[in-house]
């Protein structure tokens, strides 16, 4: 097998198929959350997407991420060419739908269509004294990444007050940086944190620890305490996943410490939702053959739930939606979409602004969405992941959108703000969130692409699809009369991070 081959093989396995780590987590907050909880709807929705994904060899998540590559060779290892190889195992993985086209040229606005480009996909290179090749890789998408957070100690973070430059200041940025994220970042997620470095090198720490294995020790006792302290602590934020409460907020921590110089200390958090996608293997370095997988040490099988989304008692929504069926939605509601929706994220909602729709949005859904598309040799497209994105992006937006196009329902994942509440009550709309990373569930859930626009200007992940749907459910968060569950949430875990303030650690 040639390098390249393996590589597409790691790409494959990486996007398709969790690592056992990462599913005993899931599995573990699966047991502590409770029965029929809105956190246990939503973890049940995540391991049967996550059974799917692999059965089906599909994307667990639509958004693909930034591909990192950490490639450790021999001395004298032919690096360009190893580039190459990558380069041609990420396009051919596109082909195949296994990457969705994530590569934007951030000034003209244009998708490579082929996951390359400046600076795309992303490969570190190191020497190493062994004779064989390792190669990491980690897909890391769009919404946790901008959970992200950097802080410049000393610092004042809301809740805890004061963060100084000593181990107290550190735990809680971490702390904070867990708070921040809320559901956004499809919680429950893991991070890595890195003390020290500059705002560069603190980052690349941080992105670094997301390499450890979960189940590792970390040979710094301070650090080995400060990241038990933290993962036992963090989830009495009870954020819970996708942010709708719940006993399970974390579900890793990693921490590493490089110097600092005197005048900066950052501390770097690198956020990953559960769809946390890393694997790796070790090459032949004459071969390219796969002599061993990384990270799949032990195997960990995920029970399908029997009825993933218990969706007794839910209500269905189809459009053309009336006022009346709206606004007697209430925060907490199931809904089971049914007939026809239609995508719109970041472009489209910059471009409604100033134009007409391209189809009739009066009494519509609009799901906030960029799938992973396939289109056979007749012209037919299929959706191949299809979950929703973080809607907090939209918030400039939204408010004006559902009042000028008549749309009743808003279908995205994290919540939206205060001008998008105040809107929903004044037009008769709701915001619908569907479980985030969930895109085999989803795509399962279209029966038929109807059709497409603006494809050609913004790129399938930003194009306008026309889709029709079956049993399509979500929960009703923000409903038409002002209530948000999202406010609820982010205003009882500030309580509960104030909690938290006095010091643990002596300095
Ligand atoms: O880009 C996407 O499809 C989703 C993104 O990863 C997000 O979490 O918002
Ligand atoms: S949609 Fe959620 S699960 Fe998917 S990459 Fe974004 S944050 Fe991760």
């Amino acid at each position: 097998m040639a390098a390249k081959d393996s590589l597409l093989q790691l790409i494959t396995e990486t996007s398709t198929n969790l690592p056992p780590d990462v599913r005993r987590a899931i599995k573990k907050a699966q047991i502590q959350e409770e029965f029929g909880s809105r956190a246990a709807l939503a973890l049940n929705t995540i391991v049967d997407n996550i059974v799917s994904a692999e059965e089906d060899v599909q994307p667990i998540c639509q958004d693909t991420g930034m591909p990192t590559f950490i490639v450790h060779c021999p001395v004298g290892f032919n690096q360009i060419q190893f580039q190459r190889d990558i380069e041609e195992a990420i396009v051919e993985a596109t082909k195949l739908g296994k990457l969705r086209p994530n590569s934007v040229d951030p000034l003209t606005g244009k998708n490579t269509g082929n996951n390359l480009g400046e600076g795309v996909p992303v490969v570190h290179f190191h020497q190493w004294e062994r004779d064989d090749v390792e190669v990491k890789l980690i897909l890391k998408g769009g919404g946790c990444e901008n959970k992200n957070i950097q802080y410049a100690l000393p610092t004042e973070l809301p809740g805890l007050g004061r963060a100084g430059r000593d181990l107290e200041g550190v735990r809680k940025c971490i702390l904070h940086a867990v708070y921040q994220a809320q559901g956004q970042g499809c919680s429950a997620g893991f991070i890595g944190v890195g003390i020290g470095g500059d705002r560069t090198s603190g980052y690349d720490l941080a992105k670094e620890q997301l390499f450890r294995p979960l189940d590792d020790v970390n040979p710094n006792e301070t650090l080995a305490e400060l990241e038990n302290y933290i993962m036992e602590t963090a989830n009495r934020l009870e954020i819970g996943t996708m942010g709708f409460g719940g006993k399970v907020t974390l579900l890793g921590c990693k921490i590493g410490v490089r110097n600092r110089i005197p005048a900066s200390f950052y501390v770097s958090v690198a956020y990953n939702c559960w769809a946390f996608r890393r694997l790796g293997v070790v090459l032949d370095p004459a071969t390219g053959e796969i002599k061993q997988w990384l990270y799949r040490d032990y195997e960990e099988k995920l029970q399908r739930p029997e009825n993933a989304f218990s969706t007794d008692g839910a209500i269905v929504l189809q459009a053309p939606i009336s006022e009346e069926q709206i606004r007697s939605l209430k925060v907490g509601d199931v809904v089971l979409i049914k007939g026809e929706m239609h995508t719109g994220r970041d472009e489209i909602h910059k471009y409604l602004m100033k134009h007409d729709a391209p189809v009739n949005l009066n009494g519509g859904i609009i799901y906030h969405c960029g799938p992973v598309m396939l289109q056979d040799d007749d012209g037919t497209w299929h959706v191949k992941a299809a979950g929703p994105t973080t809607s907090s992006r939209e918030e400039p937006y939204q408010a004006d959108i559902i009042e000028k196009f008549g749309i009743r329902a808003v279908i995205g994942k994290g919540g939206m703000g205060q001008k998008t509440s105040d809107g929903l009550k004044k037009s008769g709309a709701v915001y619908l969130n569907a479980i985030g990373g969930a895109a085999q569930f989803y795509a399962n859930c279209v029966k038929a692409v109807k059709g497409v626009d603006l494809i050609e200007e913004f790129g399938v992940p930003e194009a306008m699809w026309h889709l029709e749907v079956e049993g399509f459910p979500a929960i009703v968060t923000m409903d038409a009369h002002g209530n948000s569950l999202h406010k609820e949430v982010a205003e009882d875990s500030m309580v509960k991070l104030e909690d938290l303030k006095d010091p643990v650690f002596a300095s």
